[in-house]
């Protein structure tokens, strides 16, 4: 597969950030949980939201979860890298972990929307973006409404968000179907970290 860049081979291979998106209810949290298990040395970034937290969600942990007004100190701040409204929430990505862990040439991944995933494109072109995609449409809606952590209304809400973000997949390097979480997990670790660079 090309990686894209029209640089060459070596170009993706020494991008160390990779950007996962995906609808909402595809799988990223479990399949995330998968590669922390698979592969301890990625640095994981830890958004910030204005999303109240779900049963079981540590503050630090899943995500730093501030008010609104945290969350418009740190964008005048310049302290996100880029930062988006979803479903009517607001995430963002702290820079500073993320600079620190790619100087000290770890490979570090984002777990951001669409518009999220854009604006990195733009500022750093050598990312490697990776869409998380259902095996069907009807999967998705099952794994949504299934996981039963959002009312009918944000579950609608959420899917609608979601046909725009499947429609976008041409954007995007690499797509790893979620249709078993270990295998998706061991497929986006090979992605993450990269193939070592006597086989490229
Ligand atoms: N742009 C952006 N999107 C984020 C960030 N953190 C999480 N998201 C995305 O926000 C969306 C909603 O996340 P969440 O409320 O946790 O719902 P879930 O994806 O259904 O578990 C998902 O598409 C996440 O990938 C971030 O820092 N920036
Ligand atoms: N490969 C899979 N097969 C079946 N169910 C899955 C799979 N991956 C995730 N799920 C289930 O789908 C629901 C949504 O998964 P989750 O990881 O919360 O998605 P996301 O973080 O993308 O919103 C959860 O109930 C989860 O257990």
């Amino acid at each position: 597969m090309s990686d894209g860049t029209g640089a060459g081979p070596g170009a993706r291979a020494r991008s160390r950030l990779t950007v996962l998106s995906g609808p909402s209810g595809v799988g990223k949290s479990s399949v995330l949980a998968e590669l922390r298990r698979q592969g301890p040395d990625v640095h994981f970034s830890v958004s910030v939201t204005t999303r109240k937290p779900r049963p079981g969600e540590v503050d630090g942990v899943h995500y730093h979860f501030v008010d609104a007004g945290e969350f418009r100190k740190m964008v005048a701040n310049g302290e996100l890298l880029e930062h988006a409204e979803f479903a009517g929430n607001c995430y963002g990505t702290p820079r500073e972990p993320v600079e620190r862990a790619l100087a000290a040439g770890r490979p570090s991944l984002l777990e951001i929307e669409l518009q999220g995933a854009r604006q990195v494109r733009a500022a750093m072109p050598e990312a490697q973006l990776v869409m998380l995609a259902p095996p069907s449409w009807d999967d998705l809606v099952r794994r949504l409404t299934g996981r039963g952590t959002e009312d009918p209304a944000v579950v609608a809400r959420r899917l609608a968000i979601a046909r725009e973000e499947l429609a976008a997949e041409p954007e995007f390097d690499e797509v790893v179907v979620n249709a078993d979480v270990r295998s998706a997990a061991a497929r986006l670790l090979d992605l993450v970290v990269g193939p070592a660079p006597d086989v490229r």
